[in-house]
């Protein structure tokens, strides 16, 4: 069995690739990266070490990589012939791959008309339907009449901490022990692969509403009120008793929307949120707060994990989501120069203001208390700077 993966980063080699590994796939990994591709078809294996005290390591083996800028026809060939594909390349990407996904899923109805499962491994709200939607976008009408019969996009949750790397050898990836892999069974195509590690799911909304808003909301206060304070980690944000307190506030928000839409039961969604700061508490990882902050203007997207939480809290909660509302402000606070997404959101605000920068990357309506109560929590930290 062959699986095309495109993203051979963090997420890609420490987590996917390994369970597919486990799975009995060869992994033909499609990335950007000269370096590690390379590396990849040199050693056609790399190490997974596990960031706890024991430092186990597994070596994922059967892989190699396709440079995707120097042979974009090898990409088309793999797809032909995969049995399953699988992306973690990050949001933003996922328009640049489709392009290739579409000519090779046109070259595969020529020479292999067989159903394939497309799965976006992705920290976003309906991932595989939006790559979907990109792909579509590149075909006629006919095709994709055609293509609905024979290709499905489901959608995915993922959940593995894996940090940026600084590991002498380039392809070894430290990650921690825990993971979570949810996929949603009702969109699928053909038969389901056998992956262990895999939890099938027929509808996947709660799942990937409760992680997006809970391990991806957490982290994200750490991270921006973490950077706010000088801090440089996730583990060291949480050793502040403020930040603490205001991670902790915040998951009870998201919580109480979450066991109200979906129905969890908030004494158990409570453990969740127990185990996930366990998680973040993890020294081994050393979780640099500008990796977890990284892209603050998808961060502060109207569908992601801080706005979309604290919209659906109005509307559902019917009360005022304080907490939440302070992490977008500290979000609108984060001025990492090297992150092209937060040069992108300090510029707006420098030329145009808060309130234009809050209306136009958060897309709220600036009549509303929840607009109101960001820019009031913007300006008091503005003065904790
Ligand atoms: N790291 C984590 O803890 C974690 C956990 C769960 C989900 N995710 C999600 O997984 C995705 C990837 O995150 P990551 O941490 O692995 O990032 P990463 O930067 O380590 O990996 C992304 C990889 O995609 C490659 N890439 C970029 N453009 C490409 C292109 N056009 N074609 C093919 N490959 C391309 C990059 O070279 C890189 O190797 C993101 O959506 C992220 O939200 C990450
Ligand atoms: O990957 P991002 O940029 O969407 O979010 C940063 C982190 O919150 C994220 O990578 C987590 O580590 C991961 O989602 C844990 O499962």
């Amino acid at each position: 069995m062959k699986a095309v993966h495109f993203g051979a980063g963090n997420i890609g080699r420490g987590f996917i690739g390994s369970l597919l590994y486990d799975a009995g796939y060869e992994t033909i990994f499609v990335d950007v990266n000269k370096e590690i591709v390379d590396l990849l078809n040199a050693r056609k294996e790399y190490n997974v070490v596990l960031a706890a005290q024991s430092k186990e390591t597994v070596t994922i083996k059967n892989v190699s990589a396709i440079n995707s800028m120097e042979h974009p026809d090898h990409v088309l060939e793999a797809i032909a012939e995969a049995d399953l594909i699988t992306t973690a390349v990050g949001p933003t990407i996922l328009p640049t791959i489709a392009k290739s996904i579409a000519q090779g899923l046109r070259l595969r109805v020529e020479v292999n008309k067989t159903p394939l499962n497309i799965i976006a491994c992705e920290n976003l709200i309906g991932g595989s339907t939006i790559l979907k939607e990109h792909v579509f976008d590149q075909l006629s009408e006919a095709e994709k009449n055609t293509y609905n019969d024979y290709f499905a996009f489901p959608d995915a949750a993922v959940d593995r901490i894996v940090p940026n790397q600084v590991n002498e050898d380039k392809l070894q990836v430290m990650v921690e022990p825990y993971y979570e892999w949810v996929v949603e069974r009702s969109k699928m195509i053909g038969v389901i692969p056998q992956i262990d590690g895999i939890t099938y799911v027929d509808d996947l909304k709660p799942y990937i509403e409760r992680k997006l808003f809970t391990v991806n909301t957490g982290h994200a206060v750490a991270a921006y009120l973490g950077y706010h304070a000088n801090i440089q980690t996730i583990d060291q944000a949480l050793d502040n008793k403020d930040i603490r307190n205001q991670l902790e506030q915040t998951l009870l928000e998201t919580g109480t929307l979450l066991s109200k839409k979906h129905g969890f039961d908030l004494e158990e969604h409570k453990e969740y949120i127990e185990k996930i700061i366990k998680r973040f508490l993890n020294v081994n990882l050393a979780d640099d707060v500008t990796r977890v902050g990284r892209g603050p203007l998808r961060k502060l997207g109207p569908n992601d994990r801080l706005v979309g939480p604290a919209k659906q809290f109005v509307e559902i909660v019917k009360e005022e989501p304080v907490y939440l509302a302070k992490a977008i402000a500290a979000a609108f606070h984060y001025d990492v120069e090297s992150d092209d997404e937060a040069f992108q959101v300090q510029q707006l605000i420098e030329e145009k203001g808060i309130r234009a920068a809050v209306t136009e990357v958060t897309k709220l309506e600036s009549s509303s208390h929840l607009f109101e109560l960001i820019v009031e929590q913007y300006e008091q930290l503005k003065t904790s700077k």
